[in-house]
């Protein structure tokens, strides 16, 4: 747990080692390394017995949306904002709600995307009209589950902070549903543009606007972080979305519905996935973080380009991944 400060933790390693709650033990370790438990005076053990239900209710039958992948976003968001270049630009309460907001951005995942869940008028669509569907739900379960017996890690804050924090988390969570990518994406490139004619002067942000905005980016960076992580993290990331998408493909031709293109396990091109994923999303988003942090990024931008690279050589030589 040394680690809890780098980019490319073993996130695998901390599951088996605790066995199976790398979750509950990656956001204790955060909040103490950024002595939060005192600042907000959070007691450890509703801690420990909230973040372990947040954790109980993510689905472990899932390969991909599951607890791992919540510890993964959470120790990424957490490490994206300890880069030098934001350093006193935000506020604790701003970094504690980024931190929860990716500890519990997939609780309750179904293993199913939006798209599915509204083309068979699934519970969740109707409860949700449609709109953002397992990002509301995520939101909804994590904020109920607050309300559990000795759960209520935000009990000491000020009303005040409470309601600043809720509002900052349902923005951040309901930012990392993909419809909204592109216009989050355009959104960041505008202020990284407008921010380098104030050419030296450091991030100085004082509308909310503004600041919800690279927290929302920041999170969803971190969920769209396993292309920029030690090849061997990302082939095991791949194998699990590849796995829980062909789940999920299986249903849709069971169903009769038309079978998602990186859904159909009997057609999908892994490795050309992989670079069109990168291409059209993952670097375009990263490009623009790594501007907006200069030069603190550069590192990732550099793994995220050996990863794509590995991937498009694969392409030539064997039509499947090892
Ligand atoms: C490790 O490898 C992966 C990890 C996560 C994903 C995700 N993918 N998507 C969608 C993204 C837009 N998609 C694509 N758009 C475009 N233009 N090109 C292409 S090429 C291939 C896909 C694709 C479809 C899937 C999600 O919503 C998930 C939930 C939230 C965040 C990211 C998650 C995907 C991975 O590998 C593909
Ligand atoms: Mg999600």
């Amino acid at each position: 747990m040394k680690k809890i400060d780098q980019w490319g933790l073993e996130v695998f390693e901390v599951n088996q080692l605790t066995n199976g709650r790398p979750l509950t033990c990656v956001t204790y370790m955060i909040l103490q390394k950024r002595n939060f438990l005192e600042t907000f005076k959070i007691p450890v053990p509703t801690l420990l017995r909230y973040i372990g239900t947040v954790e109980k209710h993510y689905r472990k039958e899932n390969y991909y949306h599951n607890n791992i992948h919540a510890a993964d976003v959470a120790q990424s968001v957490h490490v994206l904002l300890s880069s030098p270049v934001l350093s006193s630009v935000f506020t604790d309460l701003e970094i504690l709600a980024a931190i929860f907001a990716g500890a519990i951005h997939d609780v309750n995942h179904p293993g199913l995307n939006n798209q599915f869940l509204i083309q068979t008028m699934s519970e969740l669509a109707i409860i949700y009209n449609d709109v953002s569907v397992l990002e509301n739900h995520h939101l909804a379960m994590a904020f109920k589950l607050l309300q559990n017996d000795g759960c209520d890690i935000f009990a000491n804050l000020s009303k005040k902070e409470r309601q600043s924090l809720r509002k900052m988390v349902i923005d951040m969570v309901l930012a990392t549903d993909m419809s909204k990518h592109m216009s989050l994406l355009a959104d960041l490139r505008t202020m990284v543009e407008a921010h380098k004619f104030s050419k030296g002067i450091s991030l100085s942000i004082n509308n909310y606007s503004d600041r919800i905005k690279i927290l929302q980016c920041c999170v969803h960076c971190a969920d769209l972080s396993n292309p920029t992580k030690p090849l061997h993290l990302y082939k095991e990331w791949v194998k699990r979305v590849l796995e829980e998408c062909w789940c999920q493909g299986d249903k849709e031709r069971n169903l009769g519905l038309a079978v998602s293109p990186m859904m159909d396990r009997h057609s999908v091109s892994v490795e050309k996935s992989q670079v069109g994923f990168i291409d059209f999303i993952v670097q375009p988003l990263w490009e623009t973080w790594a501007d907006l942090v200069y030069p603190d990024a550069n590192k990732i931008l550099d793994a995220l380009q050996e990863n794509r690279d590995y991937f498009n050589s694969k392409i030539l030589t064997s039509p499947s991944m090892e």
